[in-house]
């Protein structure tokens, strides 16, 4: 796992995209909209994350991926809110893979830039780790942000249970960027349902997948009392 990375400025060298992906219809949160849109100390899930990575020294070039039917729900709550964040707009997939794969194909081939990919869904990313993750892709060619389990872990297979050295597992989490041409390049392949997200689809063009350190607080809003944790991490900080 990377430890620190400078991150006074960024490499010039690279321009920058992050893909935020919400297109997923929030099955598990059982709400009226869908949980990308629900208020998180007062405003919508989604400008948090918007506003996160555009407020890095990046200034990435935003991509949201939305369901078909949510553009203009969306581009009204823009004017509600005065939300002024550049973005462009891109309809999501059937699955989170073609979500990205649809984000992908509207950034041109350029060798020289980064692309990160975010769940919507992540609003409480800190800036650094936005930094620390696209810094490390610029130097390895990836960096995906993951966090050691807490808790002892177990391997259950073929219905025998057996534990695992704890130190050995890491909770993968979201932004994970990429220099373009090993994402651009793993999303030319077939789906599968074995791709939860993009480390494994790049890992399956044979390359090595680098870990950078994420965030407990960084949480992926799934389940109703979600929204009630993320305010009060927002709260605390
Ligand atoms: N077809 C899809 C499915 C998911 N996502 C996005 O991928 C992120 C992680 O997915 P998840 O938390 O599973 O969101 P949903 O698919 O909306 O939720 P659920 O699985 O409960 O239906 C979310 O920001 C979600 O909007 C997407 O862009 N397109
Ligand atoms: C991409 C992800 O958030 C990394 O932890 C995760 O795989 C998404 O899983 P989901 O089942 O689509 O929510």
């Amino acid at each position: 796992m990377a430890t620190a990375i400078p991150t006074s400025h960024p490499p010039h060298t690279e321009s920058a995209y992050a893909i935020i992906v919400a297109g997923g219809s929030g099955t598990r949160m059982q709400s009226a909209i869908p949980k990308q849109f629900l208020l998180l100390d007062g405003k919508p899930v989604l400008m948090h994350t918007i506003d996160a990575f555009y407020s890095t020294a990046f200034t990435p070039a935003i991509i949201l991926v939305l369901p078909a039917d949510y553009h203009s729900y969306w581009e009204q709550l823009c004017t509600t809110y005065n939300f002024k964040t550049p973005h462009q707009l891109v309809t999501g997939g059937a699955t989170r893979f073609h979500s990205v794969k649809n984000g992908l194909e509207i950034i041109p081939d350029n060798t020289n830039t980064l692309i990160a990919v975010h769940d919507a869904v992540r609003p409480l990313i800190s800036k650094d780790i936005i930094e620390k993750s696209y810094f490390h892709a610029a130097e390895h060619g990836n960096a995906v942000t993951a966090i050691k389990s807490r808790d002892s872990v177990r391997l259950h297979e073929n219905g025998i249970s057996k534990s695992l050295i704890r130190d050995d597992v890491y909770l993968v989490q979201t932004p994970q960027t990429f220099k373009s041409e090993q994402i651009k390049n793993a999303y030319l392949q077939s789906f599968s349902t074995k791709f939860t997200d993009d480390a494994s689809v790049v890992e399956e063009t044979g390359l090595k997948i680098n870990l950078v350190e994420g965030s407990y607080q960084n949480i992926k809003i799934t389940f109703p009392e979600d929204i009630a944790i993320a305010e009060m991490i927002l709260k605390s900080r």
